[in-house]
């Protein structure tokens, strides 16, 4: 595979997520840490919000980072203007290219949205900018519009065009299709940005990639209008773990950076959640830490330290005898196998009752209960 940039969007569409909001220090913070660890591009956000916005742009600007920094914007000449205010050299322009959003928001009048579209590149290329332009829904566009809106763009001057699911519809196969259309007729760049209301986000954007897109956006914890986007963490891991492409991305920063954002966000993160969610690396079945026990490959995709964890063996309903006696010799304390079980079946019975899985401080004060009760 060629060289695949991310162009993380967590300032911009991770915001967008309803009820988000950071304030100037956030947006600082997450950039910096975004930098620090390797990512190539960063969305810092719609400088046509107004004054709050181009001041935390502004301050991002002002980091010198060593990743480029976009602006994004609608097809408005006064999007384009503010971007400029901000100081930032390169600028998106977003245009919406499906039937229904023409009919939305420029009336059906597609020739109108081009001509600001051209207007637009053009303002931003005299005034020294990179462009790159986004076609907004194009999952559902009319193929060939979507065609001519792309090369259109190359030829005004664009140097990246964004390939939109902006509602998340697609699948791997026909991203993959899509994407690899528009890849074999234009010589610019294309850039993948999908939404994840199939839970199909990541899926989708590795199928981009594999069809030839070579800049991809991501959002931290996967955060984003709706459903959200494509997490950063499960991008750069795929790539690297699935395909073996290593975007040279410092990936055991990952965990802090996600926490940094469900902070910031106040959007927690499911203890499921594919690399950063709390149970990424703790095992309870039996069956399991078992094998884990013996070699964690077997139950583990990758090394917990990947990614900044630690790998937890947790005592609950589904643990079995290896991982009881593991937890309770590493505290001294040795038992046959039938003390072994009789303490498991009331570790069974009382994580029923607690709902969860016991503490090891719980643990040991019920063996030591156990052994006292058969004493007397
Ligand atoms: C798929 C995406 O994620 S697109 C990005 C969406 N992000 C956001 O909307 C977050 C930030 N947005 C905002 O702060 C505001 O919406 C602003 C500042 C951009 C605009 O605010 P307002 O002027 O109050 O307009 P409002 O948001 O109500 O409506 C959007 C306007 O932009 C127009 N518009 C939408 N997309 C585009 C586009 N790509 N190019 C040109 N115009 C567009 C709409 O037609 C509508 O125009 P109108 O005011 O002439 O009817
Ligand atoms: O950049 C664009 O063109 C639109 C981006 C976006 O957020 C989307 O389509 O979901």
């Amino acid at each position: 595979m060629y060289q695949i940039m991310i162009n993380d969007t967590t300032l911009r569409d991770g915001e967008q997520a309803a009820g988000v909001a950071f304030n100037l220090e956030e947006k600082v913070a997450i950039a910096q840490f975004l930098d620090t660890i390797g990512v190539h591009e960063l969305e810092v956000g719609i400088p046509a919000m107004g004054e709050e916005e181009i001041r935390a742009i502004v301050a991002i600007r002002n980091l010198d980072l060593n990743a480029k920094l976009l602006g994004w914007n609608r097809a408005v000449l006064s999007d384009i203007k503010a971007s400029i205010a901000c100081g930032l050299e390169r600028v998106h322009i977003a245009i919406p290219v499906s039937g229904v959003q023409i009919a939305a928001k420029f009336h059906g009048q597609w020739r109108v949205s081009l001509q600001k579209l051209k207007d637009c590149i053009s303002f931003a290329l005299d005034q020294g900018l990179w462009v790159s332009v986004g076609g907004e829904d194009s999952s559902r566009a009319d193929e060939n519009f979507l065609q001519d809106v792309a090369m259109l763009s190359q030829e005004w001057g664009a140097s990246r065009f964004r390939f939109c699911d902006t509602v998340g519809v697609l699948d791997p196969f026909r991203t993959h299709l899509k994407v690899k259309h528009l890849v074999s007729t234009l010589s610019i760049p294309i850039e993948i940005h999908t939404h994840n209301d199939f839970g199909l986000a990541t899926a989708n954007a590795l199928a981009g990639i594999k069809a030839g897109a070579v800049s991809v956006n991501t959002t931290v914890n996967g955060l984003g209008e709706r459903a959200g986007n494509a997490a950063l963490e499960e991008v750069i891991m795929a790539l690297k773990c699935i395909y073996g492409v290593d975007l040279g991305i410092q990936t055991q920063h990952l965990l802090k950076l996600s926490q940094l954002v469900a902070k910031a966000s106040g959007a927690n993160v499911q203890p499921w959640k594919a690399i950063v969610g709390e149970n990424t690396f703790a095992h309870e079945s039996g069956i399991h830490a078992h094998g884990v026990l013996q070699n964690p490959v077997t139950y583990e995709p990758y090394a917990p330290e990947d990614v900044g964890w630690e790998r937890r063996l947790v005592i609950g309903k589904h643990s079995g005898r290896h991982s009881l006696s593991n937890l309770l010799e590493q505290h001294g304390i040795f038992l046959d196998s039938q003390e072994t079980q009789a303490i498991l079946d009331v570790v069974r019975q009382q994580s029923i009752l607690k709902k969860r899985s016991l503490t090891t401080e719980e643990l040991l004060n019920l063996v030591s209960e156990k052994r006292y009760s058969h004493a007397t």
